[in-house]
């Protein structure tokens, strides 16, 4: 079977500032996705053109900049990811080479094979986050799977976390001893049948 060697991390966007280049629906669809992951991402989107949408994004979050220009080489001044969303291929050719040229790390929505990251589906409960890939094979397949993953998966394991994290917070004795604890607490997550020793 063939395997999906991405390497999943989870950014902290609001100590990042990303630049997305295109303000139409694709520019739209993934500033979206990113503030529904984190409401104070910082991200500017230079355009020639911006949907109302993304316009009214902009009103209603103080950490979203659009600048109403074509890209240069300047705009990468400063940021820490790049989305290339332009409907000009060779346009976000361009800003993937100025991207390399900065060392700064680059996504080409429309050219997976100059994409340094993919953005993934995600399923949230709480603190509990799921990112899913399909290896840029399907992205209507990971939107199901999230559909799926969202409904099977109870709100209670938000709790789950939280108490755990308080028990962490409180278990005394070495870091083996710790880590030996909380998996015996948590075994019954894999194992229903199995009593705490
Ligand atoms: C998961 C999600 C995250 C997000 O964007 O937030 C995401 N795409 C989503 C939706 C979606 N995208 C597309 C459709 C139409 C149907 C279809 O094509 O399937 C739908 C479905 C819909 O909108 O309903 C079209 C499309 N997408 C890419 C290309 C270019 C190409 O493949 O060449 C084209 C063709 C353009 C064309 O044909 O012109 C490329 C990528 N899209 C990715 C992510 C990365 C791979 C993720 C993975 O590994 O699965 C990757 C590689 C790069 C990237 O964008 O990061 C988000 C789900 C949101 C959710 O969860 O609700
Ligand atoms: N990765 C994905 O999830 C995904 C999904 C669908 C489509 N795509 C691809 O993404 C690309 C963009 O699609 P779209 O629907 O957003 O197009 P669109 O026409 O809605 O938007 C393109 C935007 O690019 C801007 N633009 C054009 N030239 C520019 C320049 N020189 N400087 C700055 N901005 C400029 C335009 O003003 C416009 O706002 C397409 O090539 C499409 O194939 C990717």
């Amino acid at each position: 079977m063939e395997e999906n060697q991405l390497f999943p991390v989870f950014f902290k966007l609001h100590r990042l500032h990303v630049l997305v280049v295109g303000g139409g629906n694709v520019g739209m669809e993934k500033v979206n996705a990113m503030l529904q992951n984190c409401p104070e991402a910082t991200i500017t989107v230079v355009s020639l053109s911006f949907l109302p949408e993304l316009e009214g994004l902009a009103k209603s979050y103080a950490n979203v900049t659009l600048i109403h220009k074509a890209f240069s080489c300047g705009d990468l001044l400063g940021k820490d990811l790049v989305i290339a969303a332009t409907n000009n291929r060779e346009l976000n050719q361009c800003v993937w080479e100025k991207a390399k040229g900065s060392k700064v790390l680059i996504n080409v929505a429309d050219t997976p094979e100059l994409c340094d990251f993919y953005l993934g589906s995600v399923v949230q409960k709480g603190n509990l986050k799921i990112a899913i890939s399909t290896n840029g094979k399907s992205p209507t397949v990971a939107k199901r799977l999230k559909q799926v993953l969202q409904e099977a998966l109870p709100d209670s394991l938000d709790d789950v976390l939280q108490k755990l994290h308080i028990i962490r917070d409180k278990l005394k004795g070495d870091f083996a001893a710790k880590v030996k604890k909380l998996n015996n607490i948590t075994d019954v997550l894999v194992n229903p049948d199995t009593k705490e020793l």
